[in-house]
């Protein structure tokens, strides 16, 4: 996948939506319990009744890991799922990775390469050398946290340096003069919106992955104002559980399908606003 493919998607489609996918087995309708593979049966509803309003998947790995190697194997299944059936859809691997060198390396390599992801979200904390064996690899994207959408996204993204300006701006313009910078997208939270004009200021071009937006009470339109690019768009918008969980009767699809129908529908005025085609 190429980020030409995805602008191109987007523009098609009228969407820059991504859809969360956090299966929560205690969340799910329960006659999807008596299938054999419970967590891939409900993705492969719920992508196939969204796929058409949503230009990407994120399933967080989180939500996999818990239910130990079943969970890891619904997981492949369904990002294979995706790349036959949708391949033009990009996938994101949300891990939070990041480690030393040769050890991030192998988790890129379980990322793009064992599952096929297009990108895979890594956590800064441990420096250039922990995200650029990620960067390494061609047409594959590193989606790193600036400034999370979280409460204590603040305790230390917001704290201020000695030259006054906080942390998440250093992060920001720091990770820009990386080697293959090209590959790098950045997570700025929706409950953020009021730093979309500053994080433009230094990253006008850079796609910006934002979570935050039903579930947690975010704004599209917030976080538009400052944060959408007039060539590229430059965002991807998640919901996660206020899509898949929009009903947990057997009509869990189509409830997912008008809440993704929804949002998709406020994404394509935000783009004729701002005369996007
Ligand atoms: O990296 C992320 O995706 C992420 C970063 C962030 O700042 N906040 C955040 O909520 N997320 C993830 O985005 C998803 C949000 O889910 P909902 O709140 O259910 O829409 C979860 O998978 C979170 O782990």
């Amino acid at each position: 996948m190429t980020l030409a493919k995805l602008v191109s998607e987007i523009k098609r489609k009228k969407s820059f939506l991504c859809v969360g996918l956090d299966v929560d087995l205690n969340k799910i309708p329960t006659h999807l319990l008596e299938t054999e593979d419970p967590i891939f049966e409900f993705n492969k509803q719920i992508i196939d009744a969204t796929h058409h309003v949503a230009v990407s998947y994120k399933p967080n790995t989180a939500f996999y890991e818990a239910y130990g190697i079943k969970g890891w194997q619904s997981l492949d299944k369904t990002i294979k799922y995706i790349n036959t059936n949708y391949p033009e859809i990009f996938t994101i691997a949300d891990a939070k990775r990041g480690d030393i060198g040769n050890t991030s390396t192998m988790y890129a390599k379980a990322f793009f390469e064992d599952l096929n992801f297009d990108s895979v979200t890594v956590a800064p904390y441990m420096g250039s050398d922990s995200v650029e064996p990620f960067l390494a690899f061609k047409d594959k994207f590193t989606i790193m946290l600036a400034l999370t959408s979280n409460k204590g996204g603040l305790d230390f993204q917001g704290k201020e340096l000695v030259d006054g300006q906080p942390l998440y701006k250093e992060v920001l313009k720091t990770a820009l003069t990386w080697k293959n910078s090209e590959n790098l997208l950045f997570v700025v939270g929706a409950t953020k919106a009021e730093y979309f004009k500053g994080i433009r200021e230094i990253a006008p071009n850079s796609f910006l992955l934002v979570p935050g937006v039903g579930a947690q009470g975010g704004s599209l339109e917030g976080v538009c104002e400052y944060g959408i690019n007039k060539e590229n768009i430059g965002l991807l918008i998640n919901s996660s559980r206020g899509i898949i969980y929009a009903s947990n009767r057997t009509d869990f699809a189509e409830a997912a399908k008008l809440e993704a129908e929804k949002l998709q529908n406020q994404m394509a005025t935000i783009l004729a606003k701002n005369n996007i085609s």
